[in-house]
């Protein structure tokens, strides 16, 4: 089943609950060996990237268990901070494993991550970072080796915001000897999220949410158990799968406190929106505006992660609109598939021109993103007769079953 098969022109209609946040949920899993002991997460969503990370896990000694939707991580038998090159390509967030294992076990190696593709994705502020907190760190047969006889607190400025870099540098120093600044420190949600698990592990960690984040190192953290909060970026997707098929659903559990920018784009559009105690209800029967300019940007600004399902909506809508990719410069390669729909989209450089067009055309597709590929399913709901989304495996990294969500709302999505 590499593949999702989808009969579109029907508006989306009905209740769907929000999965636990994947961008949230991966830094968490790393932040659990930094513990010598028990870990449990409910609500813990089983995509690719959690398993992925979950195998990377055992391979360093960890216990897992699974007990439905709840994950419990003993990592009190850690014997390695060695990470091998099968899991850790297939994802983004091994990376996040170097600050905490440092921070365990005094040494760590990894390569370097995979995840999406969607432009260049250094790690050079990871590095700069983790050097500043006294750990040594070179690269040998592609590996990056890291070692420390004991973390200390710094001072770190980052050129610009990077929440990849912050999440690592947080982990590093959580258990490092005095105190760290992190300066143009990220501001998403998914940071605020894993400080606010850490304070309840035991870390002193303060002005999360802000540009200067303060760690105080503390000496050891205890068991926890902690809910993950639902993933804002699905929630975003669902309703602009709404948007693009004039729908009306709610969705339960949406994260309405981190997606209050996003709403006003979703807006601007034409849908109505309902902030209600369960979650988010939307109206989109008469959500055909194009938006004049629109450009992605760190929290709380418009999310690159929602820029692709954005560019899928417009592609349809009244009239023209600009986009502006200012985070990944390769996630524009969607245009070319969405322009086999019959949207017409122009990439300049990294801006693309979208005029909207009144209907779209099924065909066969090929998701190369996680992002891409919802964006492709959310064309395929809109347009005329059938589309054939191929190789899925991109979308799964993220989504925890999306033709099982979208079936609830009402689509004609399956598997094949
Ligand atoms: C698992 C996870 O949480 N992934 C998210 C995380 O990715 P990720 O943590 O990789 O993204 P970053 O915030 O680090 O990237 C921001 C920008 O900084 C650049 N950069 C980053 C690190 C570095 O050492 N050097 C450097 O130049 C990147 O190329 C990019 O242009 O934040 C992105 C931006 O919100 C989201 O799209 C991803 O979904
Ligand atoms: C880019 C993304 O993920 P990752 O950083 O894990 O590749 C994403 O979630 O859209």
């Amino acid at each position: 089943m590499n593949k999702i098969e989808i009969l579109g022109g029907k508006p989306l209609q009905g209740v769907v609950t929000i999965q636990g946040s994947k961008n949230a949920v991966l830094p968490i899993l790393a932040a659990s060996v930094l513990n010598k002991g028990i870990t449990v997460l409910h609500g813990c969503p089983k995509i690719l990237d959690v398993i992925y990370m979950i195998e990377i896990l055992k391979e360093i000694g960890c216990y897992i268990k699974w007990n439905e939707e709840s994950l419990m991580i003993d990592a009190s038998t850690i014997v390695s901070g060695a990470i091998s090159k099968e899991y850790a390509q297939k994802m983004r967030s091994s990376v996040i494993l170097f600050g905490s294992l440092l921070a365990r076990k005094g040494e760590a190696s990894i390569v370097y991550p995979g995840g999406c593709i969607i432009g260049g994705r250094p790690i050079d502020l990871h590095i700069m970072a983790l050097k500043k907190l006294n750990a040594t760190i070179e690269e040998k047969n592609e590996r990056i080796m890291g070692y420390t006889k004991e973390l200390r607190g710094s001072e770190i400025y980052f050129p610009f915001s990077s929440v990849g870099a912050t999440e690592n540098v947080l982990l590093a120093a959580v258990l490092a000897n005095g105190t760290t600044y992190i300066h143009a420190a990220a501001k998403e949600p998914e940071i605020q999220i894993l400080c606010s698990f850490l304070r309840e592990m035991g870390a002193d960690i303060s002005g999360d949410g802000t540009d200067c984040i303060t760690v105080n190192g503390v000496k050891e953290l205890k068991d926890i158990e902690y809910r993950i909060p639902s993933d804002r970026i699905v929630a975003g997707t669902y309703l602009l799968a709404a948007v693009a098929t004039r729908g009306k659903i709610l969705l339960k559990k949406a994260p309405t406190e981190h997606i209050n920018e996003f709403l006003k784009v979703v807006e601007q559009l034409g849908a109505r929106i309902f902030l209600l105690g369960e979650g988010v209800w939307i109206n989109a029967q008469e959500a055909t505006h194009s938006i004049e300019y629109l450009e992605t940007n760190p929290y709380p600004g418009f999310p690159t992660d929602l820029q692709s399902q954005m560019m899928a909506v417009l592609s349809i809508a009244d009239g023209e609109s600009r986009l502006k990719e200012n985070i990944f410069d390769g996630r524009f390669r969607l245009a070319d598939e969405l322009n086999k729909m019959g949207a017409d989209i122009r990439i300049q450089g990294n801006e693309a021109v979208i005029h909207g067009v009144e209907k779209l055309k099924g065909g066969n597709v090929w998701a190369q993103d996680l992002r891409g590929g919802a964006a492709l399913a959310i064309a395929g709901l809109a347009a005329e007769n059938r589309t054939i989304v191929h190789d899925i495996g991109h979308i799964q990294r993220g989504y925890l079953d999306i033709c099982k969500d979208l079936t609830e709302l009402g689509a004609d999505i399956r598997y094949s």
